[in-house]
């Protein structure tokens, strides 16, 4: 579904040039949920961007199923984002003006959902969210956590191919944390191809493959079986 090959991605400054990935080598199959591990700076959100085509690299190529995505028009770019991937950001990207429930809604009108499919669709994730109460609700009224929950609903309510999420739990307490472990999960063994950075190891394993990244090198690479 994705691969990279040889990719790297530094920084220019006047003397030097500083390396955040380095001849990253990577293929992703469809179906597998991938945990991304490592150092702070070590390129975890870097390599992220890259495969969200959020960042461009410096070097190398980046396909999905074959096909070179590297250079890709604005247009064409787009339309991954729209149909095919969702992203959950560390920061939560929503749109103030809106409500939580005009924010959920909105991946699903640029996809083409009708009005009552729509509306079935944000009141399921309303409901198992807990926030249905909120659903007037702008952002800024919000604590942290809520937003986080927010924005991880707006990512996964049209149900992309591929979600990328950066942190996806970093806001939460624990036990909220561990819910939305549970979502991805369950959306994981419906199809969906999962790929996140986490600093908390329990929950990388609730992916089916770890990979390591440490000084932009990808230090370790394996499966991980459910027991763990
Ligand atoms: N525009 C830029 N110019 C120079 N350096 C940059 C730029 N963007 C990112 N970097 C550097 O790239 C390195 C990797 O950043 P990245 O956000 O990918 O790390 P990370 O592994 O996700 O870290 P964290 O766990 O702290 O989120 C950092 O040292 C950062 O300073």
């Amino acid at each position: 579904m994705i691969r990279l090959n040889d990719i790297d991605r530094y920084f220019d400054s006047k003397f030097q040039r500083t390396f955040v990935l380095k001849g990253i080598n990577l293929q992703v199959e469809e179906g597998e949920f991938v945990s991304i591990m490592g150092p702070s700076g070590s390129g975890k959100s870097t390599l992220l961007n890259i495969i969200g085509l959020l960042d461009a690299p410096s070097a190398g190529s980046l396909f999905f199923y074959d096909a070179p995505v590297n250079e890709l028009k604005e247009k064409k770019k787009v339309e991954y984002h729209r149909n095919f991937m969702g992203f959950i950001f560390q920061a939560y990207h929503l749109i103030e003006e809106m409500t939580v429930y005009e924010n959920i809604e909105t991946p699903l009108i640029y996809k083409g959902v009708k009005g009552k499919e729509r509306k079935a669709m944000v009141a399921d994730l309303l409901d198992r969210f807990n926030m249905v109460a909120k659903k007037d609700l702008f952002p800024a009224q919000l604590s942290g956590g809520q937003q986080q929950l927010v924005g991880i609903a707006r990512a996964i309510v049209g149900k992309p191919r591929l979600l990328l999420a950066d942190e996806p739990t970093g806001n939460l307490h624990s036990s909220q944390g561990e819910m939305i472990m549970e979502v991805l999960r369950e959306l994981n063994e419906q199809g969906m191809t999962i790929i996140q950075v986490t600093h908390n190891e329990k929950f990388a394993h609730y992916g089916s493959r770890l990979v390591r990244l440490e000084d932009g090198l990808v230090r370790e690479d394996r499966q991980l079986v459910a027991a763990e």
